[in-house]
């Protein structure tokens, strides 16, 4: 796959949010994709997902099936998790879903209406839309986002896994979550232009925050805040 002097603005006299990206993609790799907040990453992916046209410039050799997971899944929608992965996968011409929602550890989710679901949960449905049909260019935005421990642990696997059968994997992630994956080539976004192997450093100061709630709400409490990703542990026996 290749992109050839790609560059794209949202609406006409509106500045370029890409500019004359050039890169080739090999089937087989993972890359990671990081940049600072607005410096056009979710545009790119968008581009290279065919979501979005290049205002100029091609992009050539798009494998035929696509996994695009956005960084936030659409959750209102009248659905619940099943109803919704089940039409997802009609749509894929039956592909099977099953399988990948028990690897996320969704079990517990599936009657959950999409609206009621956390963001971290919603971003599992997401993934799990993305990777059903077996893609041959799959495309995450910020997966790690809210993700829980035991995910966060099984995404670098199954990127490999999708690039092992000559999937091209690129994941947008400030987090670091790829980082040690062997082979794992870097580009970085910086004010629009596309930067080959440049690794921008995780560097995350962390804060610990007190929380004072009613004794029977902590269980449902510390669930939703570690479903979010989060750390989080009693400190303090309640006393009634
Ligand atoms: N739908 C849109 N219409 C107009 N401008 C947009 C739209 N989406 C994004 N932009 C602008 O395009 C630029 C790049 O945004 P983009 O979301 O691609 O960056 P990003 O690197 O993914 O940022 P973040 O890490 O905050 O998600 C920003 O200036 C943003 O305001």
């Amino acid at each position: 796959m290749r992109l050839s002097n790609v560059s794209f603005r949202y609406r006409r006299r509106d500045p370029l949010v890409i500019e004359e990206a050039d890169a080739d993609l090999t089937s087989g790799e993972v890359i990671e994709l990081t940049g600072v907040n607005g410096a056009g990453k979710s545009t790119l992916l968008r581009l290279l997902s065919g979501l979005a046209r290049p205002t100029t410039g091609t992009i050539a050799g798009r494998p035929p099936v696509v996994g695009f997971a956005p960084d936030r899944f659409p959750t209102d929608q009248p659905f619940t998790v099943t109803a919704y992965l089940r039409h997802m996968s009609r749509v894929r011409g039956g592909a099977r879903w099953e399988p990948w929602a028990e690897r996320l550890t969704m079990g517990h989710l599936l009657n959950t209406p999409l609206s009621d679901l956390s963001k971290g949960s919603a971003h599992k449905v997401g993934l799990v839309q993305a990777l059903m049909a077996e893609p041959g260019l799959l495309i995450l935005d910020e997966p790690f986002a809210g993700l829980d421990v035991d995910t966060r642990e099984t995404l670098p696997v199954i990127a490999t896994e999708v690039a092992g059968r000559g999937g091209i994997v690129i994941v947008s992630d400030h987090q670091g979550g790829l980082r040690g994956l062997p082979g794992l080539r870097h580009w970085s976004m910086v004010d629009g232009h596309l930067k080959e192997g440049t690794v921008t450093p995780v560097e995350r100061s962390h804060a610990t925050v007190a929380v004072t709630l009613p004794a029977d709400e902590l269980p449902r409490f510390l669930a939703r805040v570690r479903d979010e990703g989060y750390q989080a542990r009693e400190i303090e026996e309640s006393n009634g």
